[in-house]
């Protein structure tokens, strides 16, 4: 039984035949709604915003027609061959996350002393790791502010494993990476040296 289904069928049960506890599945309920809707409305709307204030749409366009047309039953769903080969779209979002930063921070606790370029974070401290301080950086992505999808075109893999999380990273990277946009680092990454 997957996760979701378990808290469902939890909901249904009395107290002492739940396997969760009521207050573990409010908090899973109330983490994904916010989780996956938040996130996802923010880059969206940034998302179509850019889209029209720049002249994308067209490229956008011939290139999901290529796909329909390429496609033997116009009325087959897509494949996930032909969603991994949207080349231009993927640099479009990864463009919009880049720019849009959707985490403000990553949250972290240090389980011990941490020596970083000549300081010490004690152990038990709360780590913010904010990334928009990397995407944003301009000794990193030239000129970040502008909405540049074709930089991600013959993008440095290195820079791109340094300075790119919209999706945070480790063991608490975001459990809807490959469902809602499709670009974790390792993904540019494994695209960029493929
Ligand atoms: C554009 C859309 C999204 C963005 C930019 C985004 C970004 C993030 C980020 C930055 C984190 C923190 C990762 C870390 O601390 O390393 C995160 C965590 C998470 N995200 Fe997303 N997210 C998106 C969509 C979604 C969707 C659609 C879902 C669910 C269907 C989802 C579920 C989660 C969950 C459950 C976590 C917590 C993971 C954990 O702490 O173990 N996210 N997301």
């Amino acid at each position: 039984m997957y996760g979701g289904d378990q808290v469902i069928a939890d909901l249904n049960k009395e107290d002492k035949e739940k396997f969760l506890s009521d207050d573990f599945n409010i908090t899973v309920i109330f983490g994904l709604l916010f989780a996956g809707f938040e996130s996802v409305s923010k880059i969206l709307t940034l998302t179509l915003k850019l889209l029209a204030d720049h002249s994308v749409l067209q490229e956008l366009i011939a290139e999901h027609e290529g796909i329909l047309k390429s496609k033997q039953n116009s009325d087959s769903l897509l494949a996930w061959d032909e969603y991994k080969s949207m080349t231009f779209t993927l640099h479009v979002i990864n463009e919009s996350l880049q720019l849009g930063n959707g985490a403000p921070g990553l949250l972290r606790k240090a389980l011990k002393d941490i020596d970083f370029k000549g300081f010490t974070i004690p152990a038990d401290w709360t780590i913010m790791a904010v990334a928009s301080a990397s995407q944003l950086n301009s000794d990193v992505y030239k000129d970040p502010l502008a909405f540049n999808p074709g930089r991600w075109k013959d993008i440095d893999p290195y820079l791109v494993s340094k300075n790119f999380m919209p999706y945070g990273g480790g063991t608490r990277h975001c459990a809807g990476a490959e469902f809602s946009g499709p670009k974790s680092r390792e993904d540019v990454l494994f695209e960029v040296l493929r």
